[in-house]
């Protein structure tokens, strides 16, 4: 086997070209070899591998005119314009008139810089020598291309002038060179021969058995390929989308609230004691606003935190201060959207859900970000037990594919009972999930609501943590590329 059977059909060619060339810019190798240039620089590279051509960077300092420059090619310098014009002193003001405001107001600076006039009491006095200057000749060899400093024949300085006064612009160009090497030449005597080869068998050349009697390019089992990276949707979107998939099959309605919430919406009508430590500046985001609220809840929500209103409590207490409740705070949590949906839909049935995004003071750490999820829903109708909701919650994580579901009590303000819904993984064991129960009566009876509500709020972000398995939930805000890369490619 000799050397030369190592080179594919398009390094043969480059090798032919280069041989005759020496060397050559990529366009000289594209006629040359009779390849497109883009195959022929792949070739070139490979015979660089191979250590048959060489090929070289160099980055090239190219000059085009910019419109104002294109422009002044036709009509000359704005200098030159008027100086051409001006057979005699002229004022400013007729001048003006005469040419643009523009133009004049260019030209005067240059006209003096140049020497070619000077201005004496608002008169224009030509000075009689207006020489062709460097910049126009220089301007003059453009003819709508962009040129090399050399192409150009102006010196730097003249350049540096048009390029001030945004006459021209600079361009970088990269420009390659290849070079046949010693060897490249050695190879090359030895008569090439260019063998037509075959790189894909293709459906049409096995139809048509063109194939036949051909030589087949060799697979180059020794050389790593590129990694693709395919277009994926970030895996916690994906892991989001698919808990919202879940509960729109089982007939859910999705809803939607705003990020900023009244502390009436987020706490109070929630019957969270306005002293309750959730309220502290720790844990949530005080906006220093402050909203108006709906009168027909607002004294109801009022009575009931005072006295217990009308049903059997008594209610918190004290004064409910209604200021503070007018006060606006980024959403702790989604429970605010569920609540004010309720109030809008008191009519049983009301199966809704709502994945968003809910702020809390945190300090961040691995398990804790100030911004996370939440996966927030209610079911409200006649005869719903708390046993619905047990079995709700569990039928979900089952559809997220966890298969151990258990249920510890919990405690929130505005449920009894409460439970705090926990799924089992390998490994970390038992982990808690978020937060349920069934309304209290304090919470529905402001709203006419009458039949039992059902409602959770689940932690989407830790979910997504165990499905990922992340130690850090901090990733899954981060666009780490090299998490994004590795991680699956798949239909939602
Ligand atoms: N809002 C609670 C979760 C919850 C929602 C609804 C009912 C009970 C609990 C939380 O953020 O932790």
């Amino acid at each position: 086997m000799s050397a030369q059977d190592n080179l594919t059909i398009n390094e043969k060619k480059v090798l032919l070209a280069l041989e005759e060339l020496g060397s050559a810019a990529p366009d000289k190798l594209e006629e040359k070899s009779g390849l497109q240039v883009d195959a022929a620089m792949q070739a070139a590279f490979m015979l660089q591998e191979k250590g048959l051509a060489s090929v070289s960077e160099k980055v090239l300092e190219r000059y085009s005119l910019t419109k104002e420059g294109e422009e002044y090619t036709k009509t000359g310098l704005p200098e030159r314009q008027i100086i051409d014009a001006l057979k005699a002193p002229a004022p400013l003001e007729e001048l003006r008139s005469r040419f643009s405001p523009k133009t004049v107001g260019i030209a005067t600076g240059w006209l003096i810089k140049k020497g070619w006039a000077k201005v004496e009491n608002g008169v224009m006095v030509p000075s009689g020598k207006a020489p062709a200057g460097k910049d126009e000749e220089a301007l003059a060899t453009f003819a709508g291309q962009a040129k090399t400093l050399e192409e150009l024949a102006a010196d730097e300085g003249t350049v540096k002038e048009l390029l001030k006064r945004k006459l021209v612009i600079k361009h970088e160009e990269k420009s390659r060179t290849v070079s046949v090497t010693g060897a490249g030449c050695a190879l090359a005597a030895e008569g090439i021969v260019l063998e037509e080869e075959i790189a894909q068998l293709t459906p049409e050349l096995l139809k048509s058995g063109a194939w036949k009697g051909k030589k087949f390019r060799p697979y180059r089992l020794d050389i790593t390929p590129k990694p693709l990276y395919g277009t994926k949707i970030h895996p916690y979107r994906r892991l989001i989308e698919q808990m919202r998939q879940i509960f729109l099959e089982m007939g859910f309605t999705e809803i939607k609230g705003g990020i900023i919430q009244s502390s009436f919406w987020n706490f109070d009508a929630l019957f969270q004691p306005q002293d309750h430590p959730a309220r502290d500046m720790q844990d949530t985001f005080h906006l220093g606003s402050t909203c108006q609220l709906p009168a027909e809840y607002f004294e109801k929500v009022a009575a009931m935190h005072e006295n217990g209103g009308d049903i059997d409590s008594c209610g918190w207490g004290g004064i409910w201060d209604r200021d503070l409740a007018r006060r606006n705070v980024l959403r702790t949590h989604t429970t605010s959207v569920t609540i004010k949906y309720l109030a809008d839909n008191p009519e049983p049935p009301v199966k809704a859900f709502c994945i968003d995004r809910a702020y809390r003071r945190e300090t961040i750490d691995p398990t804790h970000t100030p911004e996370f999820e939440q996966l927030e829903g209610v079911v409200m109708d006649k005869d719903m037990s708390f046993a619905d909701l047990l079995g709700l919650l569990a039928e979900f994580y089952h559809r997220m594919g966890f298969e151990e579901v258990r249920f510890r009590p919990g405690y929130f303000p505005y449920t009894e009972p409460s439970v705090e819904p926990e799924v089992y993984v390998d490994g970390l064991g038992w982990v808690e999930l978020g937060g349920a129960g069934v309304f209290r009566k304090e919470v529905t009876e402001p709203f006419g609501i009458k039949e039992p509500v059902l409602a959770w709020g689940l932690g989407v972000s830790r979910l997504a943590m165990l499905k990922l398995g992340l130690k850090d939930l901090r990733l899954l805000y981060q666009s780490d590329i090299d998490w994004l890369r590795k991680s699956e490619v798949c239909r939602i």
